[in-house]
């Protein structure tokens, strides 16, 4: 079994009149690039900061590599989240050093993080000549100097361009091979999913999936379309075997797995009816994604 090393129970916030999250039971395993999804006001941000012991459960209970939260954690824990505070008159070097010399890291340490994020030609720079993915960089170097087993990105690629959107992706993927846990939050499944082994989905404060990135492509619902210029007679004759077919854009669409293709082909020729065209398609990842969210709509969070 793996080794699950973020886990929360029953975790709930409360603002005044409204749950920002509830009931969340979040686990994530060691060595996972744990994606966290869900749209602006899910409740994401909400729900790292309490695994960064920036905010008090009003219920529930956040666990840290097997144990109940602790102060302790945090020097194993490395954040990034809103945007990371940085002085602008500072070098990118100053920056880390106050940083390192505040956690009493040798000096060392600095070199090796603006290594990893690609920083070090530039660590003689002004932060305020910085650009947004500099800026967010730098964050993420400082998240790293003490050599954490957890990283926790809230939004990374917020305002990036597309170089800066891959850039991070990379970056991410090279964490996890030096072994770092990773727990990125986006609202944009595309930025992740081409990197994240887990996904966790969260809309109006609940999480609505949580699985692998496997399970979750699995959960698209397949169906079979077709083409026939006797669209009549092949509805009449596929209908009873599959009631919730549906005829758009002059196709036949069969809510099926890809393995009934072969019988659907054989009724039909046995019938005289002519075959155009056949596929079996998948959902994509965003129409799932979207789906989860927008089944969540009417929902309300009291
Ligand atoms: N300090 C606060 N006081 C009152 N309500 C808050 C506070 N912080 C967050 N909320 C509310 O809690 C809900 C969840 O907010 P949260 O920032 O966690 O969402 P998010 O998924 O991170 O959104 P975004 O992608 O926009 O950052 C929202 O409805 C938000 O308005």
């Amino acid at each position: 079994m793996m080794n699950v090393i973020v886990q929360t129970v029953n975790l709930t916030k409360r603002y005044k009149k409204q749950n920002a999250i509830e009931n969340v039971n979040l686990a994530i395993e060691d060595g996972a690039i744990y994606g966290l999804l869900g749209p602006n006001g899910a409740g994401k941000s909400t729900l790292l900061k309490h695994l960064a012991g920036l905010l008090r459960p009003t219920q529930g209970q956040v666990f840290l590599f097997g144990e109940p939260w602790q102060r302790k954690h945090l020097w194993q824990l490395g954040t990034l989240i809103e945007m990371p505070s940085l002085y602008g008159h500072l070098t990118a070097y100053e920056n880390l050093a106050v940083h390192a010399h505040l956690l009493g890291l040798k000096k060392s340490r600095i070199s090796e993080v603006l290594e990893q994020v690609e920083l070090r030609d530039v660590e003689k720079k002004r932060v305020s000549a910085f650009s947004l993915g500099m800026k967010q960089r730098l964050g993420i170097a400082s998240a790293l100097l003490s050599h954490p087993r957890l990283l926790i990105l809230d939004e990374p690629t917020n305002g990036l361009d597309p170089a800066g959107i891959r850039e991070m992706r990379e970056m991410i993927q090279q964490f996890s091979r030096q072994g770092i846990t990773v727990v990125v939050s986006s609202h944009i499944l595309a930025e992740v999913a081409q990197i994240v082994t887990h996904l966790g989905i969260i809309s109006k404060g609940h999480l609505r999936y949580q699985g692998t990135l496997k399970e979750f492509i699995a959960h698209g619902r397949q169906r079979i379309e077709l083409e026939t210029p006797q669209m009549r007679q092949a509805e009449l004759l596929l209908r009873p075997h599959f009631p919730q077919l549906v005829v758009q854009d002059n196709k036949l669409l069969i809510p099926a797995p890809s393995e009934a293709a072969a019988s659907i082909v054989t009724a039909l020729t046995q019938h005289n009816i002519t075959l155009t065209h056949i596929d079996s398609v998948q959902d994509d990842l965003e129409t799932l994604f979207l789906r989860l969210v927008e089944s969540d709509k009417e929902r309300v969070v009291a």
